[in-house]
């Protein structure tokens, strides 16, 4: 991370036409810190990470590898078909930009995992056509619900394991992200001994150590207590690239999302962004009960 980080770091801020010393005075910083960052010798914490995005006006994802964010087509989807023993997916058409914030919706059973499988490729669709413009390996981080750690292996090694795997030298922000996530204590534990949300709140920190241009999160802070459910969410305001979320937090859709996708009788029926339907003094609970209602309506009816 170091290199890109620093280089942007200089870049954006000469752009912005700041001196070491004004730009440190504006996060609260020696100016030697910042020197310090601009010349590899030191990472900034989470916080400071974050308030330089804001003041040099650019994403995180911007400033830590240098990404432009942009309103590219990521993926596209189309005609897409999938059964088990019954009909799950039947004609799903959907297309993914780049700053797209979406939250999948839909009831039980819907089809939502089957739908992110297939994006992901764990799963194979039956027909239709997938195009991705991400290279899936760098560019794409998930979070499932199947349990994907290694039990044998205490919580620091599956960290390690994983930057390895993936490439992270950002040691410095993943402590960070320990300490975020509440799992500092619980570092050199087995994983087969974390609870239940120990171990949803590592899967979340794997899926967050590295910068993606696309995140797809399978309920997230299910199992959760409600602090790490706060502080997910607040973490979540601050990530780069595409976000894909299923979920049925509905307090955080207002607040979080762009965009709202409902999934029924196997196709999307409902495509809407966020700020429609607030300008129609709608919540997206309200919104959801609505279209899943009518929908049910019009199913009870044909
Ligand atoms: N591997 C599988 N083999 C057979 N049936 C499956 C398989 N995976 C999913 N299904 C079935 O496909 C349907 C859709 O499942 P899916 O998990 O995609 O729904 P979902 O919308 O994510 O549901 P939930 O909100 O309950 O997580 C369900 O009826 C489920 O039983």
């Amino acid at each position: 991370m170091e290199n890109v980080f620093s280089e942007q770091l200089i870049t954006l801020r000469q752009k912005k036409k700041l001196s070491q010393h004004a730009l440190a005075q504006k996060i609260f910083v020696t100016r030697q810190s910042v020197s310090k960052w601009e010349n590899g010798d030191a990472e900034p914490s989470i916080d400071k990470l974050i308030s330089l995005a804001e003041i040099l006006n650019v994403d995180l994802n911007h400033l830590l590898i240098g990404q432009q964010s942009t309103a590219d087509l990521i993926m596209s989807i189309n005609h897409l078909t999938k059964s088990f023993t019954q009909p799950v997916l039947n004609d799903v058409n959907l297309n993914i930009y780049g700053r797209d914030r979406i939250a999948l919706l839909g009831s039980n059973g819907a089809g939502k995992s089957t739908l992110v499988k297939i994006m992901y490729n764990t799963i194979k669709a039956d027909s239709g056509e997938i195009k991705r413009y991400i290279n899936m390996r760098d560019d794409l981080n998930i979070m499932t619900q199947d349990d994907i750690l290694i039990s044998d292996l205490k919580l620091i090694e599956q960290i390690e394991l994983s930057a390895r795997i993936n490439q992270v030298y950002a040691k410095t922000y993943i402590e960070q992200l320990l300490d975020q996530f509440r799992l500092r204590q619980v570092a050199h534990t087995y994983i087969s001994k974390l609870s239940g949300g120990e171990k949803r709140r590592l899967s979340l920190v794997l899926s967050l150590m590295r910068p993606s241009k696309l995140l797809i999160l399978d309920e997230p802070t299910v199992g959760m207590d409600l602090e790490s459910i706060d502080l997910f969410w607040k973490h979540m305001d601050h990530v780069g690239g595409a976000v894909l979320t299923i979920t049925h937090d509905f307090n955080q859709i207002d607040k979080y999302f762009s965009r709202v996708i409902l999934l029924k009788d196997g196709q999307i029926k409902r495509d809407d962004r966020v700020s429609d339907i607030h300008a129609h003094n709608q919540t997206i609970e309200q919104w959801y009960r609505q279209f899943n209602r009518v929908l049910e309506a019009k199913g009870v009816e044909s």
